[in-house]
Parts: structure tokens; sequence; C-alpha cells
């Protein structure tokens, strides 16, 4: 006897084969998509190697949920949670901040040993590691510039400390059987305009070039660096801007990162990903939803998430692109805002694969955007959320908003006790 899930899953599969969209082989294909869950939505970007710094660099949380993770083991279970109510098998981006170790020490000193419990339940969790240096949130960043700092010694401690995420990151995909993507993020900019523009672009590159100096096999480790547009305190001026890692990037062969907050706020970023993709051999995204600024608000299905899952599937780039989130909600649920962004992200995904790419290509090809934009249009009425159900029933986590049933006896049972 068939789940009414099932049945309803039947019904929209036949719809779909008359496009020659075969729903069995598209699900098989979700599968292989794996999304880095950010581990820093789960307690606000606060870390646990320095408990007492305040959140800088131009990023801001902003709520008072009750039940933020404050230690590892915590953040560790309601990333378990969180898993248990997204279908496939995915990843977990970790910041330096976040290293799991009773021993005193700063960022420049770090070793893998300090994540060592990570990769441990990485393992037990069948998960891959992504990596981030963290250049903020720090008495060497307090006055707003890291790796392009005038003083070379503070520059220093910032390229020790990004050299030392590499080796973590190579760790973790040589321990896991999964290549660590680590990305390099700074805040470096000024408020107002400045005089130099040049100066601190120039000492940022000669600082990533001392940071990629070594080799490392790339099996384990890629290298990423983010680019950003403005920060609160660097609305002026930011030195790692698009064009500055654009050059980098393409020249150093490093990945570029397209955080969907980092432009401005009427550009998105699904646009980029062709061009991108002729010049790189890999990209990776922050999935975010930017709201006036670079809100980091929790990625919905809006139409920035559709048609990045678009730019996704119709140019063949989900082999090559790390999809990571990023996002910090302390408004709500910090488990729901895991799981409402997360699974966001694979729908996003999913609803381009239903769609009959081929037929839309030629018709375009052959100047007939009548049938374009009527198939497109009426795709849009499809029914997506049946094979989505299905996915979600047959990966056996919860089908529909049942997922937050669960989230809300977790709140009760443990992150409410937190407050006690
Ligand atoms: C915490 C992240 O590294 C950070 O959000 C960075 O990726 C970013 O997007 C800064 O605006
Ligand atoms: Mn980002």
């Amino acid at each position: 006897m068939q789940s009414e899930v099932a049945q309803s899953y039947e019904e929209a599969k036949k719809l779909y084969a008359r496009h020659g969209i075969n729903t069995d082989d598209v699900l098989q294909k979700l599968e292989q998509v794996k999304i880095s869950m950010h581990c820093w939505q789960g307690d606000d970007v606060q870390g646990f190697l320095f408990k007492d710094q305040e959140l800088s660099g131009g990023i801001s949380v902003t709520g008072q949920y009750p039940g933020a993770a404050r230690t590892a083991d915590e953040l560790r279970s309601d990333i378990e949670k969180a898993f248990s109510l997204i279908p496939g098998k995915h990843k977990v981006n970790l910041h330096a901040i976040y290293a799991d170790t009773e021993e005193d020490v700063d960022l420049d000193q770090l070793e893998p040993k300090h994540f060592q419990n990570w990769v441990d339940w990485a393992k037990e969790q069948g998960l891959g590691l992504d990596f981030n240096p963290t250049c903020f949130s720090h008495e060497k960043s307090k006055d707003g510039f890291t790796l392009s700092h005038p003083d070379p010694e503070v520059r220093r401690f910032w390229i020790d400390h990004c050299k030392a995420s590499r080796k973590i990151g190579a760790y973790f995909g040589e321990q896991l059987g999964q290549t660590c993507v680590t990305n390099i993020w700074v805040p470096d900019g000024y408020k107002d305009v400045p005089v130099d523009r040049l100066a601190p672009r120039r000492r940022l590159k000669e600082a990533l070039d001392d940071i990629f100096a070594e080799e490392i096999n790339p099996a384990f480790n890629l290298d990423a660096v983010e680019s950003k547009l403005f920060g609160i305190g660097s609305e002026a001026y930011v030195v790692g801007s698009h064009e500055f890692y654009m050059g980098y990037g393409i020249t150093n062969n490093k990945l570029i990162c397209l955080d969907a907050g980092h432009f401005h706020p009427m550009e998105g970023i699904a646009g980029k990903l062709s061009s991108l993709a002729l010049f790189t051999d890999g990209i990776l995204l922050h999935v975010s939803r930017p709201m006036r600024w670079d809100s980091d608000h929790v990625v919905t299905m809006d139409d920035e998430l559709i048609e990045i899952g678009r730019e996704l599937v119709r140019n063949d780039l989900l082999a090559t692109t790390h999809v990571g989130l990023d996002f910090f909600d302390a408004s709500i649920n910090r488990v729901a805002a895991w799981v409402i962004g997360t699974r966001n992200t694979i729908k996003g995904i999913l609803k381009a694969m239903l769609e009959p790419t081929d037929l839309l290509k030629s018709a375009e090809l052959e100047g007939d955007y009548t049938t374009r934009l009527a198939l497109l249009e009426e795709f849009k009425s499809y029914p997506f959320g049946a094979v989505w159900d299905y996915y979600c029933e047959k990966n056996g986590v919860p089908v529909r908003e049942e997922w937050l049933t669960e989230v809300k006896a977790y709140e009760k049972e443990v992150l409410l006790e937190r407050q006690a």
C-alpha cells in the first residue's frame, strides 16, 4: 500500500515525464548535492575561543531568541537535530573560533588537533567539513584591518592564522575523504573615503601570495576568497572588493566566493555564475538573503534563490560549485533557521532540475520566445511540491511542515533548558 505522498509523486512523475523529465533520475542527482551548512547560525557567530569578544568586522546578528549553543557539544547536538530534518548528506562549515579545545590558544597557533573532536564527530556522522580563518572579533582586528594592515607585525599575525587555517582544512579533507574548502574573508576597509585605495590592496595581494605560497593537495583543500562591497564601518571602501578577488582568483587559480549579500542591494549573484564558470575551475557560493543591506536573513524560496538553482542546473555547474550558506538570525529558533534555509536551498535546486531545460534552450535558440515564456510560466505551477515531499519521505525526514513539531519539542526539552 503506497503512502499518500508516494501516490502524489506517481501522478507528478507522469506530468513531468510528458516533457521528458524523469523524476527518479532527478532525485538521484539531487542526492549528490551537498550543502555546506554554516556552524555560526547556531550561536550568533560567537565561537568558543574568545567568549568575551564582541562580534566585529562589520557584520551583526540581531535578536534574543533563547537557546544559543554555548559549547561545541551543544552546537554539534543542534546541528545533528537540524540535519535529522533535512534530506541528504551534507557538510558543516566551521570558523576558526569554533576550535574545540581546553588550551588557551591564539588564532595564529591553531593546529588540526584543536579540531579533532569536530573531525571525529564528522566521521561518525558521515559529514564533510569546510573551514574559514576568523579575521574579525579579535584584539588584532579592532581597527578594522587584518591582512592589509599597515603594520607588518599585525599583518604577520593574520597571515600566520590563514596559513594555519589551510593546514586545518587539508587535515579535514584528508581525514574525511571529502575536499575541504577554506574560505578567506577579511573585513578590511574604511568608513570614509580614503586617499590611497591602492596601497591596502597591494598589501592584501602580497599577504595572499604569502598565505598561498605552500602548495596543498587540492584533493584535500581548496582555497577560496570572498569579496564584499561594503560593511558596517567600511561603507566607503573595502580592500577585498569584487574586482580585486576576481583578478586574484582567476590569476592564482583560487575559488571565488560569491556571497549573495555582498553586492549592490539590487544586484543578484545568479547572473554572475555563467561568466565566472568560463574563467575558473569552480565557484564557492554563500547563499544568503540581504534585505536592504548585507543583513544575512534566513534563505527563503525567493526569486534570487530560484535563479541561482536554475543557473547551476542549466549550466551544469553543480559538480564544480560548492554551495555554502551564510546567514545568522537570532530572532527565531536557530535550529529552525538552519532547517528552513537548507531545505529551501535544496528545494531551489530541485525546482530547477524539474524544468524542461533542453526544450527551453532550443526554443530560445530558435527565437521562439513565446514558447520560452509560456513554458517557464506554466512550470511554476507544476507539482514540484509532490516531488519534494517524496524526496523527504524517501530520505526518512519529515514531510512538509512536520519538521516544526520536532524543532518545537527540541526547543522545549533542550534549548530552553540552557537558560537555567
Ligand atoms: C561569518 C562569515 O565568515 C562571514 O559572514 C563572511 O562570509 C561574510 O559574508 C561577511 O559579510
Ligand atoms: Mn559570506
